[in-house]
């Protein structure tokens, strides 16, 4: 787990973050929402000690980090801009990085290589990388220790669309597997596929919590029928319950119960014509 107490991050006079209490507990794929500037990279290099002049305190399995620094073995990171040594080879930094916790596997490097489709410029240098290829080699030099807390900024943001793809099924699977995700985007399609539990932070502070998982098991749906009339009357049947809004249904169905109302309308030969879903995420992400 990690902990967070009485945290207070300050760039000369600027008070960059200033958290009371939070916790990340093992094995749940948080999403970190706010506005530029609030304070998520701020939060991400302190819990990695890559800020050290901070008051209070952050635990990770119960280690101090800014004592105990070897416990960031388990914690891997991707920020936003971050770079490798440019001048040498992608194997030179996968072998530097891996060296540095002592976890170099050279097959599952050259596995993780071809999924990511950089296999074939390892052994050039880095800054003839695009950007999204340097990204790629980062990402891999992150996970390569599979690591059990993995922090992500803004993490899909210049990779192509089938990378983001394979990305995002990856970090599904590490979720599945127990790894903690800490995840922080601008992109709500990217929270809701991969994270359970949203914070909110606006200027430097923990504003709001979501809880993702607690709400897609009543989701709110909007939806719209070429016979509305009947549908409802389905739904009644079926004893859910729904309100009318402009026009269409609204309606609490959970995911799992979803399938068979809209077998049931369908069945009579009724179309959807529109179906939206409404999150708590709606208006919070920047
Ligand atoms: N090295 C620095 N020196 C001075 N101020 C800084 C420094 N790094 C960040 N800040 C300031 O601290 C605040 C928090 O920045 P931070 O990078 O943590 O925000 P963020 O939520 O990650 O933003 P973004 O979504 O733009 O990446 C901002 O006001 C920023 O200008």
């Amino acid at each position: 787990m990690i902990k967070i107490n009485n945290l207070l991050v300050k760039y000369k006079n600027l008070t960059a973050l200033e958290v009371r209490e939070l916790e990340f507990q093992d094995g749940i794929a948080y999403g970190i929402v706010g506005e530029n500037g609030a304070g998520k990279t701020t939060m991400f290099k302190s819990i990695t000690n890559i800020i050290t002049n901070y008051d209070g305190e952050i635990y990770i399995d119960d280690q101090l980090v800014k004592k105990q620094n070897e416990v960031l073995a388990s914690v891997g990171i991707v920020l936003d801009g971050m770079s490798v040594y440019a001048d040498r080879t992608g194997w030179f930094n996968i072998r530097y990085f891996a060296g540095l916790r002592n976890c170099y596997d050279e097959a599952y490097a050259i596995e993780l290589a071809q999924e990511l489709d950089i296999y074939g410029v390892l052994d050039k240098k880095v800054k003839t990388y695009s950007y999204g290829m340097q990204k790629k080699l980062i990402l891999l030099i992150a996970i390569l220790s599979k690591p059990k807390y993995l922090i992500l900024d803004e993490p899909f943001r210049g990779l192509d669309f089938e990378t983001v793809k394979w990305f995002k099924e990856y970090l599904l699977k590490l979720r599945d597997t127990g790894t903690t995700l800490l995840i922080s985007s601008h992109v709500r399609n990217d929270l809701e596929t991969l994270c359970q539990k949203v914070h909110v932070i606006s200027r430097g502070r923990i504003v709001d919590f979501l809880d993702l998982e607690e709400e897609s098991k009543a989701m709110i749906r909007l939806i719209d029928t070429t016979n509305n009339q009947r549908a409802t009357q389905i739904m009644r049947d079926m004893e859910f319950v729904f309100d009318e809004k402009d026009g269409k249904i609204r309606a609490s169905i959970e995911q799992g119960n979803w399938q068979e109302v809209r077998n049931a309308i369908q069945a009579e030969g009724i179309e959807i014509i529109e179906l939206s879903k409404t999150s708590s995420l709606d208006g919070r992400m920047n």
